[in-house]
Parts: C-alpha cells; structure tokens; sequence
C-alpha cells in the first residue's frame, strides 16, 4: 500500500453522548490520491474493523468514482435527548427538511425509555421542523417486536406520519415482522453492516430502504456494488467520522444513480473539533459535494493524547497484518 507519511492519530469529544461514547477518535492515512479515514469503534473487534481499513485504503490510493449530483440533501441527528434539546439541535441544523430522531435508548441498567419521552422528543422535532420536514426514527435494534409495534403506534401519531424506522428490531425475521404488521416504512442498518450476509434482508422482504455506510462496508465501490445487488432505496450513513470520513459518505451519496432519501451525513455536527478548516456541514439541508483536506489548524484542536495515539497506531498496525495477510 503506497502511503505518504505517517498515519495521524485525532480524538475530541462529542457535543451529546450518543451510542454510548463521549469521545470519538480514530486515525487518518494519506496517499497519492488524498486522506482516508480509519475510526471503528473501540467495541468492534479487529476481524471486523479490518473491513473499515479497506475503506480508508480506497480513499487515500484509488479515489471515488465520478458523482452524478452536486449537493447531497441531509437529515439533522437527534440524538435521544430532553425536548429542549432535541428542539435547539434542529433549529441550528443549517436548514435541514429531515430529522433523524434516535428513540429506544436504553439505559445502563437496560431498561427502555418510556414511550413518553420519545412522544415528546418527536413532537418537539415536529414543531422546530414545521408541518413539511420528513421525521424518521432510528431504533438501533433495540426493541422486541412488540415494544416495536407499540412505540411505533404511538411515535408515529407525534410525529404526524413518520418516513420510516431504522432497525427497529436486532434480527431481521423481527424486521420481516415488524414491516408486516404495521405501516411504517423499515429500514436497514445494522442488518446490512453487520451481518454475513447482507442479502437476507432482500430474500425475507425485511426492509423497504437500505442504509449504508461507506467505513463498516469497505469502501465507496464496495456499496455501489452492493446497492446494485439489493435493488433497493439508499440511503447513505455516517458512521460519525470527521469530514475526511464523511467526505467518502458524501462521495457515495454523490455516485448513487438514485437518491431519493436524505442521507445521514451530517454529523460533523456532533463534534467538538473537527480535522478540517471547513467540516462538511450542511447549508440550505445539503451538504455540497467536496473533499476537505485535514488542516494543521484544527489538527492541533483536535489532537489525541500519547495512550490513545498508541493505541490507535498499534490498532492500525495489527488491522493492516490482516488486510495483507487475506
Ligand atoms: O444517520 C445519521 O444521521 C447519523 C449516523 C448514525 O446514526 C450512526 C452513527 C454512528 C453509529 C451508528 C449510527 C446509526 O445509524 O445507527
Ligand atoms: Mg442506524
């Protein structure tokens, strides 16, 4: 792999707790054909972070292909926060018309949050979005079917009609259950980026879009081909990298022959620091089609401790034995 210089390692924390972290950090390679970015989480194994790795090498020595379009339309995330919150982090979101609303949130003990408190997290986002914003919810896996029938019911009528759930459900004969039983639209998320076999969605009619994210699934080719095969609406996801991830999102987005949904793709808003002068954040609810390039600047905001550069550097080491050895 024909690399320029060393990897470099960034960390900064997260405005709001989301996924269980408050920090997010990862490391960014450079080569002929500019940066690429590496950043699994730090529950994910190396067999399965191996994948993201391809991704970064995709980046930095090949490129993406041509894009089709110019701006890519974005929804604002939500995290599962208090209605006060919910409703400023819309309102400043640089005029996105869709709203990603996280719902199912457990808490550390594993209880559920109340179907109230998503009630009122939707209908505060109804209310910043006005009566034309599309709201979708992202469950990620974390109910039963039933709790999944029951919440929905219940979101659904607060958000005056919801575009679709994302993984509502762990398994998808759950999603395949759920999609049956209900009217709202099913996506799939983690049933395509961290499955075997990503194609049983598509066999058991388990979902009616797909999201897809460019790290977890080892490149911009690699969903391409894979959004080919499932014949399905795409929707194109972040898996909260700095901008020189997002810009591969972004590029994805771009070189989709269909895009009929908002991706997920504005979270640089999430960050404290980001690497670049200019993060990829959206104006007028898109994001323009652009490559930002990490900048001493912001590098110098954003920049990792000595364990956790180890950690990183020893991470990437190990992540690229695998890769070589396949
Ligand atoms: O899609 C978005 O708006 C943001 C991305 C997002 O929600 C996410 C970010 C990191 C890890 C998992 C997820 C997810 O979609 O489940
Ligand atoms: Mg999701």
């Amino acid at each position: 792999m024909l690399l320029i210089g060393e990897p470099l390692v960034w960390s900064t924390p997260l405005r709001t707790r989301f996924r269980g972290i408050d920090v997010r950090d990862g490391v960014l390679l450079r080569g002929e054909a500019g940066w690429g970015e590496l950043s699994p989480f730090w529950d994910y194994d190396d067999a399965e972070s191996a994948t993201w790795l391809r991704a970064a090498h995709e980046a930095a020595t090949t490129g993406w292909p041509e894009p089709v379009r110019q701006s890519v339309p974005v929804n604002v995330t939500v995290p599962a926060v208090g209605p006060e919150r919910a409703r400023a982090i819309v309102l400043a979101s640089g005029g996105c018309r869709t709203a990603k609303v996280k719902v199912a949130q457990r808490g550390p003990d594993g209880t559920l949050e109340p179907v109230s408190a998503e009630v009122e997290r939707v209908a505060a986002v109804r209310e910043a979005l006005g009566p034309d914003g599309a709201i979708r919810v992202d469950a990620n896996a974390a109910w039963t079917p039933d709790e999944a029938l029951a919440h929905l019911a219940e979101i659904d009528r607060a958000a005056g009609g919801l575009e679709y759930v994302e993984q509502p459900c762990a398994d998808v004969d759950e999603l395949a259950l759920v999609r049956r039983k209900q009217d709202v639209p099913v996506a799939a998320d983690e049933s395509i980026r961290r499955a075997s076999d990503p194609m049983r969605v598509v066999r058991q009619e388990a979902a009616d879009i797909v999201v897809l994210k460019v790290q977890p699934l080892g490149g911009v080719r690699a969903c391409l081909d894979l959004a080919e095969q499932v014949g399905l609406p795409v929707v194109v996801s972040s898996a909260l990298e700095s901008s020189v991830g997002l810009a591969a999102g972004v590029a994805l987005a771009a070189a989709l022959p269909e895009l009929p949904y908002a991706c997920g793709l504005a979270t640089s808003q999430l960050l404290t620091h980001d690497v670049v002068a200019q993060p990829l954040l959206p104006v007028d609810g898109a994001l323009p089609v652009r490559r930002p390039e990490p900048s001493p600047e912001a590098l110098a905001a954003a920049r990792a401790d000595d364990a956790t550069t180890e950690r990183w550097l020893a991470r990437y080491h190990r992540l690229t034995r695998i890769l070589e050895d396949a």
